[in-house]
C-alpha cells in the first residue's frame, strides 16, 4: 500500500509521515533536503536554478517510485511518502513557468520527461492533503529556521497554494484525504493526531488494498 502525504512548504508533511510512520509501522520515503545541490542556490537566484533543481527532484522522486514499486512487489510492508512526483510537476514546475521564471523550452522538456516517467509510475493509494493557510506555513518555516528558506517570499507561497488546491480540487488518480491543519498541532496535541489517524483507520477499514 503507498500513502503520501502532499502539501505546500511548512505545510507539516514530514512531521506527519513520521509520526503515521512509526505508529503504522510503515516504510517512511522522506524528501531529501540536506545534501539537495540546487535547493540553497535556487532560492537565491531562481531564473538561474530553476530547471536544475526540477530535474534534480525529478529524479529523486522518480528513485522513490521505483521503491514503492518493489515494496508493492514484495508485498509485506507498506509506505508513506513525504510528497510525490505528481507535485514536482503540476505545483512546482508549473509555478515557475507560470512566473516566466522557467523558459518555455525548459519546461516542456521537464514536460515530454516527466510523462515518459508517468508511463512507469502509479499513483498512491491514498493521498493526504494538508491543507495550511500562509500564517501558518510562514510560522512553520520560521520554526525551523532554515536560513535559505528566509527568501521565501509570501507571493510565491500564496501562488503555490493556489496551484495545491486546483490540483486538489480535480484530483481523481486516487483515494484523497483533506486535513486542514490550520488549527492543529499533531507534534504537540496527541488529540490532534488522534483524529487523523481516525480518519486514516475509516479509510484503512474501506478500501481493498492490502499492503
Ligand atoms: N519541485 C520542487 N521545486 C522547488 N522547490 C521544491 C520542490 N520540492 C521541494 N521543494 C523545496 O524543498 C524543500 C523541502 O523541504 P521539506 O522536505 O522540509 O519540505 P516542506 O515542503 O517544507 O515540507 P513540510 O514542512 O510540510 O514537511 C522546501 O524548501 C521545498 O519547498
Amino acid at each position: 500500500m503507498h500513502i503520501a502525504i502532499t502539501g505546500n512548504i511548512g505545510a507539516g508533511k514530514t512531521t506527519l509521515a513520521g509520526l503515521l510512520a512509526s505508529h503504522y509501522g510503515w516504510e517512511v520515503l522522506y524528501e531529501a533536503v540536506e545534501g539537495n545541490p540546487y535547493l540553497a542556490d535556487f532560492y537565491e537566484d531562481m531564473p538561474r536554478w530553476a530547471f536544475n533543481l526540477q530535474i534534480y527532484f525529478l529524479n529523486s522522486r522518480f528513485a522513490q517510485m521505483r521503491r514503492v514499486l518493489t515494496v508493492a512487489e514484495q508485498g509485506h510492508t507498506s509506505i508513506i511518502q513525504d510528497r510525490t512526483i505528481y507535485e514536482d510537476a503540476a505545483i512546482f514546475a508549473r509555478n515557475l513557468y507560470k512566473l516566466g521564471t522557467m523558459s518555455e523550452r525548459d519546461y516542456q522538456t521537464y514536460r515530454n520527461l516527466f510523462e515518459n516517467m508517468m508511463s512507469m509510475v502509479r499513483p498512491p493509494d491514498l493521498m493526504i492533503y494538508l491543507r495550511a493557510d500562509l500564517p501558518k506555513l510562514r510560522k512553520q518555516i520560521q520554526k525551523r529556521g532554515r536560513a535559505f528558506e528566509k527568501a521565501i517570499s509570501d507571493d510565491y507561497l500564496a501562488s503555490l497554494n493556489q496551484l495545491y488546491e486546483e490540483f486538489v480540487a480535480s484530483y481523481q488518480i486516487g483515494d484523497l484525504l483533506i486535513v486542514d491543519v490550520n488549527q492543529l498541532d499533531y507534534m504537540e496535541e496527541p488529540a490532534d493526531f488522534a483524529e487523523i489517524v481516525h480518519r486514516i483507520d475509516h479509510w484503512l477499514l474501506r478500501t481493498t488494498v492490502r499492503p
